[in-house]
């Protein structure tokens, strides 16, 4: 049971927040954890709200790390919430696509020591959230990891495919993004997408762990070095916030673009029949 006793602190009310946060005061450490059943998605609420929590925990001086994670068993998270891009209208998608940002910008640019606990799939812009903490673990068996979009007949942004060049490289990157590759936790500790791969109990256990060794070094030091690596990549986007916003909405209401997540959805829906 989370935020029951002394030291936790709730920035979201158990069982109603879709984004949980558990402030552990004696140790610095927050647990934001996602809870969308059943997948996880990400629609204009879930990112709205986990924007607002990781810019209260920036500001919160007693807070030095965060673990994302999901409160919802098997599933990271499963991206982008397709119905948020199918047969919308064009004004939702632009205030959809800048809570997306947003979200990023803070997870990304966090002063924080920030790491994800991966206990289930992680497609796309479940991917994307992993990928831009500073360190990922993963259950191994049969969850998988990746940037999908062109198996649905989109693009990874310019972003999403910054933040995979940064992690695993230009070879890798280009050949994951190109075939919308989905790893296997071990694939994926291969060629660098997680750094380390765990039995499903003992992912919390290493984060845990590993996140001693990170909060050993001062934080003035690891920021500074943190935010001179990611700078570049976070500016590219800030200087061009609404085209992207806008290049979006145009990009997903093409004809052909609805077409084929349309055909996707029924695909998802087929294969539980
Ligand atoms: C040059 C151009 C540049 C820029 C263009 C601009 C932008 C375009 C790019 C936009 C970026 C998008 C990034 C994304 O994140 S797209 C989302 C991709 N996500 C996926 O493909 C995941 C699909 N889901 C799955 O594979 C499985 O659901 C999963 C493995 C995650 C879990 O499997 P499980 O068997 O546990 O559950 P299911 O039975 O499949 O699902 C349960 C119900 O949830 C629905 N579902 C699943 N995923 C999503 C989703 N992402 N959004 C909305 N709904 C989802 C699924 O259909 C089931 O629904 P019901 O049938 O129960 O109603």
């Amino acid at each position: 049971q989370v935020c029951t006793q002394v030291p936790y602190r709730c920035y979201s009310t158990p069982g109603v927040g879709q984004v949980q946060v558990d402030m552990n005061s004696e140790t610095g450490v927050a647990t934001v954890r996602l809870n969308r059943p059943p997948v996880n998605s990400l629609n204009l609420d879930v990112l709205t709200e986990l924007g607002i929590a990781l810019e209260k925990l920036d500001a919160d001086r007693t807070c030095r790390a965060m673990v994302l994670a999901s409160a919802v068993p098997g599933i990271f998270s499963a991206g982008l919430d397709i119905l948020e891009m199918y047969q919308s209208t064009p004004e939702r998608c632009v205030a959809f696509w800048r809570a997306l940002q947003d979200a990023w910008l803070g997870l990304y640019g966090s002063r924080l020591v920030t790491m994800a606990a991966i206990e289930g799939h992680s497609p796309a812009g479940g991917c994307l959230l992993a990928m831009s903490c500073d360190y990922r673990v993963m259950a191994d068996g049969k969850f998988q990891i990746g940037l999908n979009e062109t198996r649905l007949g989109i693009v990874a942004p310019f972003w999403f495919e910054d933040v995979m060049l940064n992690t695993i490289g230009h070879r890798e990157t280009e050949k994951a993004l190109q075939l919308g590759a989905m790893y296997s936790a071990q694939q994926a500790l291969s060629i660098g997408l997680v750094d380390k791969v765990v039995p499903l109990a003992e992912v919390m256990p290493t984060v845990q762990g590993e996140l001693k060794n990170w909060l050993q070094i001062p934080d003035a030091a690891r920021v500074i070095t943190k935010t001179s690596m990611r700078k570049q990549v976070l500016d590219r986007l800030r200087s061009q916030k609404e085209k992207d916003a806008q290049f979006f909405a145009d990009f997903i209401g093409r004809d052909s673009v609805q077409r084929s997540l349309g055909a996707y959805i029924a695909s998802l829906q087929k294969r539980k029949s």
